[in-house]
């Protein structure tokens, strides 16, 4: 008799969260970088694209009436507004990718890290820490991609993001890139701990 053929174990959703200019865009490239069969989420945001920014590559940029129609037609797997602006996962596409069983990644902020979490209870959660909170001013001012007032506005947000690392399953921190992302396509290609057989064998 033929053997069943073996079974792919079903893919891990692994979400990077963290306060703005801790440098998650930065570590996220470096792993995509070293390890091209990651894929990373391409999410909708309402908010003006950076010089450079690539429709369709960084953001879908849509506007307010076409936001409103992906959350009335359920397309969003989760959103959130932060700092004036409305971000959300397009739910299809990640959809797709877990079922090919290949790690799938969003880069998201805590309060679609919730939202994720409560949806999907085997869903990695990963923080993104700064090596000190001097740190992360100086990148966010050092980028200069917004102006003061919008960069204190993301700083108050991030108070409250660093108190909230406790809610994640691990911590990185970013004192350095390279170290960074090793870290974290270890935990994307980790296996689920939902699939570890009692034996310690992987299914
Ligand atoms: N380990 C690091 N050491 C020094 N500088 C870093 C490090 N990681 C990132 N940076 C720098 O910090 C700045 C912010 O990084 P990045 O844009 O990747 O942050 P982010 O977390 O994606 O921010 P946002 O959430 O606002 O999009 C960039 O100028 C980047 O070059
Ligand atoms: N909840 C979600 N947050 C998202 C999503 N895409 C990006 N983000 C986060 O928003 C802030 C600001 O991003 P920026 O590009 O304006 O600097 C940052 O924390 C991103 O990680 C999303 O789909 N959902």
């Amino acid at each position: 008799m033929a053997s069943a053929p073996p079974q792919r174990p079903p893919a891990r959703l692994t979400v990077l969260s963290g306060p703005s200019g801790v440098g998650k865009g930065t570590v996220v490239a470096e792993v995509r970088r070293r390890y091209p069969a990651v894929w990373v989420s391409v999410s909708a945001t309402t908010r003006a694209p950076r010089p450079g920014e690539i429709d369709g590559v960084h953001y879908h940029f849509v506007d307010d009436a076409e936001f409103d129609r992906l959350i009335a037609e359920d397309g969003l797997l989760e959103w959130a507004e932060y700092a004036g602006n409305r971000y959300g996962t397009p739910v299809a596409p990640v959809r797709e990718r877990l079922a090919t069983g290949a790690p799938a990644l969003l880069e998201i902020e805590l309060q679609g890290a919730r939202q994720v979490r409560a949806r999907d209870a085997d869903a990695q959660l990963v923080f993104l820490a700064p090596p000190s909170w001097s740190e992360l001013v100086s990148r966010l001012a050092g980028r200069g991609s917004e102006p003061p007032a919008v960069q204190e506005r993301r700083l108050a947000i991030a108070q409250a993001e660093l108190d909230s690392s406790g809610e994640f399953d691990v911590v990185v921190v970013n004192d350095d890139v390279a170290r960074a992302a090793d870290e974290l396509v270890g935990l994307l290609t980790a296996p689920s701990p939902g699939h570890v057989r009692s034996s310690g064998a992987h299914e």
